[in-house]
């Protein structure tokens, strides 16, 4: 989906350049107090020119013209940031409306599929899918199965097979079925579909301000009061020196004065943060949610498919005392017959492989299959004459328990011995006897190690979740290098971790498929649902990873403090930059009448006017010069918070109070050269 709309194009600047206009409409420019200001400050010295071409000058026309100018182009300036930053999220949208055309359904009516329109599809309605077709709206699969081309949501083109039942079983409105059929039942009314989301998410219609947003804000507005007085104040304090400072030279004074950089800036910050993710594939529903993955302090980390690669495959049978090799395998696979999971298809295979056991046929068996659930973390098959269970050691162990039984002797040592070298192992029971384990062999994905240091130096910590036993937990979480884990752990579990940590003033992030993990995800401050997750877990969690790679989550971590890192460095820059031209000009403004000033007006800029309409210049300038860096964000290095502070603030505070010395004095002496003043 991203990859067609990067960078910039002509026609979005082009687009952003309409659009900067359109946004000086009051109502809309009033979203952005700084800049209101600026534009009222624009009206006003506006007013002044049009004052002096009708009833001759009272002053300097030439200047408040100049003057004029640049502070239409300081209002025009913030709002082409913003239009800019929004505009490839426009053109993403645009080409999302196309791929959702006047799409046809097959909706099922009294057992029969008729042809109505996809819009008039309401929750619940049940639609037949067939190849080629466009699934109309989201859905689960309550039959069949099909491969789905998803790329027209997730830009992927490699197809994925949908089924009903597990957690495979949600399709997206917008995408297509490539062979098989499928019916589904729909779980969007109109205009609530993932797709009309995403569009209003990439468009930010529904952009609202993050708490954080707010807060810097009133802190800008704050400082703009304090130097509306200041100027206020001088007016006097200068007339009684002598000095005649006009009304535009106040308001230019102002305008340089108040943090119109960050002011200007501030939200095309935040949207360009959320646009750095949608190219990485991650939509986040609000803005709050991109921040906190910046705060997080914990992340929560599944083993099997985050840390590992997740195809855990059945590498070795073990017997239990008095059990052949071929008995062991033959119930393995019976039990994993209809196991759709990877390990229970593992299974069906290496028993085939290695011993050679024909598939049979499920319908003559008169089998009632148990599917896998982790909250059992059982799977098995009940025959006529016989109850096959295979599980975790802790869950089987208890279920043979129960019968009167225990794990033998030597199936418990194989167990520790799979798990300390990192395998999970499962055992197989038949009834209460105990048949032997299965090995499962899963690999920890590569660079994965130095991802979890990283996050370390970044002061976060990292805990590894899983199901499986605590000693293939500790030998996998001990390879991996996160901080901590937590063994045998129910979803249940999970959220009661997820509110430990939250108690503690914790930020926590996580990631989940299934509709399990729904409560844990909504509690979770950063919850990302995989895309290829149930319909559950999409709505609980407040981002979506299109791509369904968990590991994503370190990427959100590391774009979300990118973000406060960005809107931290240029706040700085904006207030460093605010004060340095307050002592720039001032000396020059009243070096006239206290020629004592002189000593500070270190600058020499040439006269009172050419200073103040220099810094009017580069108080302009710099918004726009900024605006790369607005939008790709300040380098990002993986570091603790306080390094980075320390380092940013020398960086851009220092940098902040000197660059206005050399702008100013530059513009000074090209205004000089060009007669401008
Ligand atoms: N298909 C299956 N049939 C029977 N038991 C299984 C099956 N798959 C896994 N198990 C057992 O259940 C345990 C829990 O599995 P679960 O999927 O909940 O967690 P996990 O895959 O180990 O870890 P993660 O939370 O990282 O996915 C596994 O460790 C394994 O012992
Ligand atoms: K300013
Ligand atoms: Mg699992």
């Amino acid at each position: 989906m991203s990859a067609n709309a990067n960078g910039f194009n002509k026609k979005i600047l082009m687009q952003a350049c309409r659009e900067a206009l359109f946004k000086l409409n009051p109502k809309v420019q009033v979203r952005n107090p700084v800049m209101f200001i600026v534009l009222i400050g624009s009206w006003l010295t506006t007013g002044f020119v049009f004052r002096d071409l009708f009833q001759g000058s009272a002053g300097n026309t030439s200047f408040t013209l100049q003057i004029t100018v640049w502070l239409w182009f300081t209002v025009l300036f913030a709002n082409f940031a913003e239009a800019i930053a929004e505009g490839r999220g426009k053109a993403q949208a645009q080409a999302l409306r196309q791929t959702r055309t006047q799409t046809q359904a097959k909706k099922i009516i009294h057992d029969k599929p008729q042809v109505v329109e996809a819009a008039s599809l309401r929750k619940g309605d049940i639609v037949l899918v067939e190849p080629g077709d466009i699934i109309p709206s989201d859905g689960e699969v309550i039959e069949g199965m099909a491969t789905v081309d998803e790329s027209a949501v997730t830009g992927e083109s490699a197809p994925v097979i949908r089924e009903s039942g597990g957690d495979k079983s949600s399709v997206t409105g917008g995408t297509r079925v490539l062979s098989d059929w499928i019916k589904v039942a729909v779980t969007a009314n109109p205009g609530e579909t993932f797709l009309d989301r995403m569009i209003s998410l990439v468009e930010g219609a529904k952009r609202q301000k993050t708490p954080n947003e707010i807060a810097l804000t009133i802190l800008l507005v704050g400082l703009t009061i304090v130097f509306l007085a200041a100027v206020a104040t001088l007016y006097p304090y200068a007339s009684y020196s002598g000095i005649n400072l006009s009304i535009t030279v106040l308001i230019a004074l102002l305008v340089c004065l108040i943090p119109t950089t960050i002011g200007g800036l501030l939200s095309a910050i935040g949207i360009a943060g959320m646009d750095r993710l949608l190219k990485r594939n991650v939509l986040a529903m609000s803005g709050r949610a991109v921040e906190a993955a910046g705060d997080v302090d914990v992340l929560l980390l599944d083993k099997t498919g985050t840390i590992t690669l997740g195809n855990r495959m059945a590498t070795e049978f073990i017997p239990a005392a008095g059990v052949s090799m071929e008995a062991l395998a033959d119930a393995a696979q019976m039990a994993s017959l209809a196991d759709e999971t990877p390990e229970g298809r593992s299974i069906v295979v290496l028993a085939k492989q290695k011993y050679n056991l024909r598939e049979r046929d499920l319908t003559n068996l008169e089998a009632e299959f148990i599917p896998f659930s982790a909250h059992t973390r059982m799977s098995g098959v009940n025959l006529k004459d016989k109850v096959i269970r295979k599980g975790s050691v802790d869950a089987i162990q208890k279920y043979v328990r129960e019968k009167g039984s225990e794990l033998p002797e030597n199936v418990k040592f194989a167990c520790e011995g799979i798990a300390k070298s990192g395998g999970t192992p499962l055992v197989v029971a038949e009834g209460s006897r105990v048949l032997g384990a299965i090995h499962l062999k899963d690999v920890i994905k590569g660079g994965i190690k130095e991802r979890f240091k990283e996050l370390r130096q970044m002061g976060i910590k990292t805990v590894m979740i899983t199901g499986d036993n605590p000693l293939t937990a500790a030998a996998i979480a001990a390879e991996a290098g996160v901080d901590d884990f937590m063994a045998e752990a129910t979803p249940e579990g999970k959220l009661a971790l997820i509110r430990e940590y939250q108690d503690k003033g914790m930020l926590v992030a996580m990631t989940g498929d299934g509709t399990n993990d729904a409560p844990a995800l909504a509690q979770a401050d950063v919850g990302v649902a995989m895309n290829s997750g149930t319909q559950a877990a999409k709505e609980a969690g407040n981002m979506v990873d299109l791509d369904s790679n968990p590991t994503k989550l370190i990427e959100i971590v590391e774009i979300g403090k990118q973000l406060l890192m960005t809107r931290g460095s240029l706040t700085t820059f904006s207030i460093a930059n605010d004060v340095a031209k307050y002592f720039a000009i001032i000396p020059a403004l009243f070096s006239v009448a206290y020629p004592a000033f002189g000593v500070f007006n270190i600058m020499r800029l040439s006269t009172p006017e050419s200073a103040i309409l220099s810094a009017v210049i580069f108080n302009a300038l710099i918004i726009i010069g900024l605006v790369p860096l607005a939008l790709h964000g300040v380098m990002y290095q993986p570091l603790g918070a306080d390094i980075i502070l320390r380092r940013n603030l020398i960086i851009y505070g220092l940098g902040g109070l000197a660059a206005p010395f050399l702008g100013i004095k530059l513009i000074d002496v090209l205004l000089v050269i060009f007669h401008l003043v």
